[in-house]
C-alpha cells in the first residue's frame, strides 16, 4: 500500500519511517484500518455528507455517554494519515521534543510517528500516550513492540483526564487526538507544564466541539495558531506555544 498522497511531492527520507520495523508496522497498520474502518472513511468523505451534523452528533454523544461512545469505536482505528503522520514525527524533529504527551491513542499509529521521532533523535525522552479502550491499550502496546519503539513510549490506560493529571516536568509537544470535547480541559490540564515553543497538534479541533479553537487562537492565551493546509475536513490545527 502507497502510504503516501500521490498528490504531494515526493517526502523526503526520514529514517525510520521509510524503512526497517517502523515502516513495516505503519504499513501493516494502515491495511488492517483500511479494513477496519473502511465503510467509515467511505462515508465520512461522500461528498454531500455534511460533516458538521456528524460532528455535532458525535459532541452531543459525548456529552451523553462518552464512555459508551468510544466504546462503539473499539475495533476502530481511527487513525491519522500518514500525511498527518509524518508532520508528527517532522514537528517533533524539529522542536527537539524529549518529552511528548498524546491523547488518543487508539491502536498506535500516531503514536508510532511521535516515537520513532524520539528514537531516530536519539532522546532520551519518552511519549506518554492515553487510551480509553483496554482493548485498544492492548494492541498499541503490541504495535509499538512489533516497531521497536516500546523503550520510549508509556500508554497510560483510562481516561485521560485523570490519566495525564500526573505529568514529569516540561512537555515539548502535545497530539490532541481524542474525545472532542475534550480538547480543552485536556489543555489547561497540561498548560502549567508546557514549554515556552512546545508544539501542539491538534486533529479533529472543530468550533463545535468546545472553546478549544477559540481559545489557541486568541494570542492573549500565549498561544500562535493556524490551520494546516492538508485535510483541512479533519481539523487540523497548529498551535505554538509562545508563553506568558
Ligand atoms: C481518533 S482516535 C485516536 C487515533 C490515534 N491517534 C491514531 O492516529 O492512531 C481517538 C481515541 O481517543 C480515545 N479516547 C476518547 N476519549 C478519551 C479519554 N477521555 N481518555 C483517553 N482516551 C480517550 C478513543 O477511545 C479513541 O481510541
Amino acid at each position: 500500500m502507497n502510504l503516501t498522497n500521490p498528490n504531494l511531492p515526493r517526502p523526503i527520507a526520514v529514517n525510520s519511517l521509510d524503512q526497517g520495523p517502523v515502516a513495516d508496522t505503519l504499513r501493516r497498520l494502515f491495511q488492517e484500518a483500511a479494513a477496519a474502518d473502511g465503510e467509515f472513511q467511505k462515508d465520512l468523505s461522500r461528498r454531500d455528507y455534511v460533516l458538521e451534523d456528524y460532528v455535532q452528533e458525535l459532541v452531543e454523544s459525548e456529552k451523553k455517554d462518552l464512555r459508551g461512545t468510544y466504546r462503539a469505536f473499539a475495533d476502530n482505528f481511527l487513525n491519522v494519515s500518514a500525511e498527518f503522520g509524518r508532520m508528527l514525527y517532522l514537528c517533533a524533529r524539529a522542536g527537539n521534543a524529549q518529552h511528548i504527551v498524546e491523547f488518543g491513542t487508539s491502536m498506535g499509529i500516531s503514536a508510532i510517528y511521535l516515537a520513532a521521532a524520539l528514537k531516530d533523535a536519539g532522546r532520551a525522552g519518552r511519549l506518554i500516550g492515553t487510551e480509553l479502550e483496554p482493548s485498544k491499550v492492548r494492541r498499541a502496546r503490541a504495535n509499538l513492540e512489533a516497531a521497536g519503539l516500546e523503550k520510549h513510549v508509556e500508554i497510560r490506560e483510562g481516561d485521560a483526564r485523570d490519566t495525564l493529571a500526573q505529568l514529569p516536568g516540561e512537555i515539548d509537544m502535545l497530539h490532541l487526538d481524542g474525545a472532542f470535547t475534550l480538547y480543552m480541559p485536556i489543555l489547561k490540564l497540561i498548560e502549567p507544564h508546557l514549554r515556552t515553543g512546545a508544539i501542539i497538534l491538534a486533529e479533529n479541533a472543530f468550533e463545535q466541539s468546545g472553546e478549544y479553537l477559540a481559545y489557541v487562537r486568541d494570542p492573549a492565551n500565549g498561544y500562535g495558531s493556524l490551520p494546516l493546509p492538508f485535510e483541512h475536513w479533519r481539523g487540523n490545527e497548529f498551535t505554538v506555544y509562545l508563553g506568558r
